[in-house]
């Protein structure tokens, strides 16, 4: 991580040092505390390239991003796809960039305000299935968060970015935020390991499900999971999943296989409640059944074919 060193400023229009590709600016899409991320055009095509104040963390991301690229799971797209690694002179200076597929979509916590909880268990999964890739190739996702996660226009897939957290196992995790974080919550410690990830996962599944006021009445000090407990006994959609999310609280799952497979189960027995329940002509609440249909249809179309291909 850097402190000291400014984030460059991309120029309106640049070419890069080694592969020669030209890249026209259009638009800044977001700057954190580690890097910018641009919208550019290259060729014509939507790309959005990151830079960043120290060139080694920028070349970290780009070796995560490539090794989730690579292996008998390539078809779960993790993550943006890496499109060209250069540098370029700005001022003199020789910085590191990468341009990556760009994603048109929505921040996670967006798109569930527009669609509704329903779809959160289906989501969940969804980001398991990237998060066990990750893991597998040795790294951990470290900084999970709404904001770190878009769910595409296109096909409402979720994909995980900011790969600027990603950490090897074993190490201290790189980059964290306080919500998120297993030691913040007094759960454990800073250990990149799978279960960090999990821990995360599951206080990012009961934010997305609660109300902002309720998820407020979560951040009284000190923290503890036992408040978190608390908000799933009392929502009714995050209740059913209470098993899974209290096992990730308390760092019970091996591996987000494991824990994928038990969400699923629980969301394909509430499917399969519901059918017979219309089936049987005594089904009452239209709405919920309808969003569970149509999330039951996406985690079909989507998640049980990457659950079966693993
Ligand atoms: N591949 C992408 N496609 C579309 N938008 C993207 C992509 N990558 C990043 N963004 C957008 O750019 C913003 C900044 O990205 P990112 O979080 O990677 O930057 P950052 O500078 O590393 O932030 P931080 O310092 O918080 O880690 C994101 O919030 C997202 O909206």
């Amino acid at each position: 991580m850097s402190f000291n060193r400014a984030i460059p400023k991309l120029p309106p229009q640049f070419r890069g040092k080694w592969n020669q590709k030209t890249y026209h600016v259009l638009r800044e899409l977001g700057r954190g505390a580690n890097g910018a991320v641009y919208l550019v055009s290259q060729d014509g095509v939507r790309r959005a390239v990151k830079i960043g104040a120290e060139g080694m963390d920028i070349l970290m991301e780009v070796h995560a991003l490539k090794s989730v690229q690579q292996g008998r799971d390539a078809r779960v797209t993790v993550a943006p796809l890496l499109c060209d690694v250069d540098d370029l002179y700005i001022d003199g200076r020789s910085c590191t960039f990468y341009a990556m597929e760009y994603l048109d979509g929505e921040q996670l916590d967006q798109f569930v305000q527009r669609t509704g909880t329903d779809w959160v268990p289906v989501l969940i999964i969804q980001l398991l299935a990237r998060l066990a890739v990750l893991h597998q190739r040795g790294w951990v996702f470290g900084d999970l968060k709404p904001e770190n996660v878009i769910v595409t226009r296109a096909d409402s897939q979720v994909r995980l970015i900011d790969f600027g957290g990603v950490t090897k196992h074993g190490c201290a995790v790189r980059q964290f935020t306080e919500e998120y974080d297993r030691a913040a919550w007094h759960a454990g410690d800073r250990r990149a390991e799978p279960a960090y990830d999990l821990f995360s996962l599951a206080v990012m599944t009961v934010r997305l499900a609660s109300s902002p006021e309720v998820w407020k009445s979560s951040r009284t000090e000190p923290r503890q999971t036992s408040l978190l407990c608390d908000i799933i006994r009392n929502n009714d959609s995050l209740y059913p999943f209470r098993v899974p999310l209290i096992k990730a609280f308390h760092g019970q799952y091996a591996g987000a296989e494991e824990m994928k497979s038990d969400m699923l189960a629980i969301v394909q027995g509430r499917t399969t409640a519901v059918q017979q329940k219309k089936a049987s002509g005594s089904g009452s609440s239209g709405i919920w059944i309808g969003g569970l249909f149509v999330a039951s249809m996406l985690l079909l179309a989507g998640t049980l074919y990457y659950a079966w291909m693993m």
